[in-house]
């Protein structure tokens, strides 16, 4: 729902890995908006979990969202693109400490700070669904990592 291109619903998110961090844009618009005029703060949380969440890819991990704290500290204006960062400050066992930014320039719009708890694949399966076939052994060599 966030940056899926298979879903002509997402919120547009575009990203990259460059080195261990995940970079990214995104335009809001009137369909996301709170405010007139200003994004919802729900579509940044949105924004902001998926983009925590793209930091699992670097650090070849498989995870889930624990806990999320997004800090509000702008006004998100509608119609302007903004850009992503997020890297992964801590490991600490299988809690995995993230860490974001949602910018419009040189403005921090808001930040974000996560608990994932790094999870086998199989933790998806009970959903009955199939897998990404690239998710397969997806983390297998995770716990030898430092
Ligand atoms: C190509 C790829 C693309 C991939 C790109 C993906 C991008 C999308 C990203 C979206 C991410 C999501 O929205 S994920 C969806 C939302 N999240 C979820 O559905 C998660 C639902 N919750 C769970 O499944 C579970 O509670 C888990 C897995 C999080 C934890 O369960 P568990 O495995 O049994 O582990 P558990 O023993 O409870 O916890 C392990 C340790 O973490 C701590 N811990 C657990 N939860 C919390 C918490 N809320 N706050 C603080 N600490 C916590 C525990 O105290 C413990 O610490 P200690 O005692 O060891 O010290």
């Amino acid at each position: 729902m966030v940056c899926g291109t298979a879903n002509s619903a997402n919120l547009g998110v575009t990203v990259h890995v460059e080195d261990d961090r995940v970079l990214g844009t995104v335009l809001l618009d009137t369909r996301h908006a709170g405010a007139p005029g200003f994004a919802h703060g729900g579509a940044l949380a949105a924004i902001m979990d998926d983009l925590l969440g793209q930091v699992l890819i670097p650090l070849d991990r498989p995870g889930v969202t624990a806990t999320m704290t997004v800090d509000f500290h702008a006004p998100a204006l509608l119609g302007r693109t903004m850009d992503l960062e997020a890297w992964c400050e801590r490991v600490d066992g299988r809690k995995l400490h993230m860490r974001g930014e949602i910018r419009d320039g040189e403005t921090v719009v808001a930040s974000g700070s996560a608990l994932f708890i790094h999870v086998d694949v199989s933790h998806w399966e009970t959903s009955g669904h199939a897998l990404p076939p690239h998710w397969a052994g997806w983390g297998a060599t995770a716990d030898s990592k430092p």
